[in-house]
């Protein structure tokens, strides 16, 4: 689908309610499958990407019901799983497909996933490894793509590792499978990644020990059905962050976004190029969240690399669209992370933001961003999301504060994770 940008924007004012948090949603339908009970989840973010987690394990016989804004699940336990009937189709969705690995690695018959062009290219082998350690069986394309099969399996042993990829779904497969197995699991990060996996087992009454950046998970006992609201996308909230800090005269407000530290890395990167946002009405439930506003700013180049790119990983785009309006060259490395995404991200963001005017030059594993610049269409190519969420959503964020006429290709790629976003746009713009 081709998408008309809207660019040359005067202003963003008004608030907005952010959708509900992917990577939660995600977990809270898997956390709800295998605890005891009914759990009811509101805030869900109904994005192709979550739909599939559901998909999934209603495939595997869970009862899963969708109202307007939640989701209630039955759990049936660890062992409550039935047959699916033919592969499960996981989409485009990575966290899906790693996490129920692990979820599903001990489970008395076999289990197909497949996906879309862009999944069937990313690696699990990464996954695969440390499961098959632990006693699973698992037969991927070229051992390390989908499709892939998980073997039936009736006994996990527990893992001791250093997890070689600063990975939170790696981290989180595991945590799943070590729920399942013989003794407790010692699993050390190399740079603290998302917790979300962490906090929600503890949610449903299940125990983790957090020393540094190693994690004890021990067998679980029953866990036991909970409700909850999910809160806002902090990786959703960060395309209108941004679009507010770009478009002169705007402010806004981004109500109840999730403010994990784990999750926050962006608004710490903006700060540091000398963004004006506030956080206000902070609530401390399980996962922290709260209202942030958000104004026009002037910025400045920075640096980011090292133990901060898990926390901004999802966010680098904005951060290579920020930084071509900043003062000075913006250095943004220890990403090589990026190219094994829905798209490789590297190349994405830099060509598309080249057909812009930005100069922008890409390394193995990073970008380095030299401005400010201003942007207006410098080839007659229409912008392309190339199928990634994420490059279509940084785009039209870039169209707003573009000169001239602009069309996005492949615009449906938003559905993944955010589909009212032009919605959303729309009333921040009027
Ligand atoms: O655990 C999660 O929910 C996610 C972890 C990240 O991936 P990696 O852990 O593979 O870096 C992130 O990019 C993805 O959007 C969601
Ligand atoms: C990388 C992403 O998701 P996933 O790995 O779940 O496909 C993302 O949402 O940017």
């Amino acid at each position: 689908m081709q998408k008309e940008l809207v660019t040359a924007a005067t202003h963003l004012q008004g608030e907005l309610m952010i959708p509900g948090d992917k990577s939660i949603s995600h977990r809270s339908v898997m956390f709800g499958a295998i605890a005891q009970g009914t759990s009811k989840i509101s805030h869900f973010l109904f994005s192709d990407d979550c739909l599939h987690t559901i998909s999934a394990l209603q495939a595997l016989g869970v009862k899963i019901q969708r109202t307007t804004d939640s989701v209630t699940i039955e759990g049936v336990g660890f062992n409550g799983f039935t047959p699916a009937k033919q592969a499960i189709d996981l989409g485009n969705s990575g966290t899906s497909t790693r996490l129920l690995m692990g979820l599903l690695s001990k489970q008395p018959f076999p289990i197909t996933f497949s996906g879309d062009a862009s999944l069937s290219k990313r690696p699990m082998q990464r996954v695969i490894a440390p499961l098959q350690k632990m006693g699973a069986t698992i037969t991927a394309t070229d051992e390390n793509y989908l499709p892939l099969t998980i073997r039936s399996n009736h006994k996990l042993t527990a893992l001791d590792e250093t997890i070689p990829v600063a990975s939170a779904q790696v981290k989180s497969a595991l945590m799943f499978a070590a729920m399942q197995a013989d003794e407790p699991s010692h699993l050390t990060e190399l740079a603290q990644t998302r917790d979300h996996t962490e906090r929600m087992l503890r949610k449903f009454g299940g125990q983790v020990d957090i020393t540094g950046l190693t994690l004890t998970v021990p067998p679980q006992p029953q866990l036991k059905a909970q409700s909850f609201r999910v809160p806002g996308d902090m990786s959703s909230a960060a395309f209108f962050i941004l679009a507010a800090i770009l478009v002169s005269n705007s402010e806004i407000r981004l109500k109840q976004v999730g403010l994990n530290g784990t999750r926050t890395g962006f608004l710490d990167v903006l700060s540091r190029m000398g963004a004006d946002i506030r956080v206000e009405n902070i609530d401390s439930d399980f996962e922290v969240s709260g209202d942030l506003i958000v104004s026009t700013s002037s910025l400045k180049a920075t640096e980011v690399g090292g133990t901060e790119i898990p926390n901004v990983i999802d966010e680098i785009p904005l951060i290579a669209l920020a930084a071509t309006q900043a003062q000075g060259t913006t250095v943004i490395k220890d990403a090589a992370e990026l190219r094994v995404k829905e798209t490789d991200r590297i190349a994405t963001v830099t060509a598309e933001l080249r057909k812009l005017g930005a100069q922008i030059e890409e390394q193995p594993d990073g970008m380095v961003i030299t401005g400010p610049t201003p942007l207006k269409a410098v080839t007659s190519d229409q912008l392309d999301s190339h199928g990634d969420h994420r490059i279509g959503l940084m785009l039209a964020v870039a169209a707003l504060i573009s000169q001239g006429h602009l069309t996005l290709n492949a615009a449906e790629a938003i559905n993944v994770s955010y589909p009212a976003f032009f919605t959303d746009l729309t009333n921040l713009l009027n």
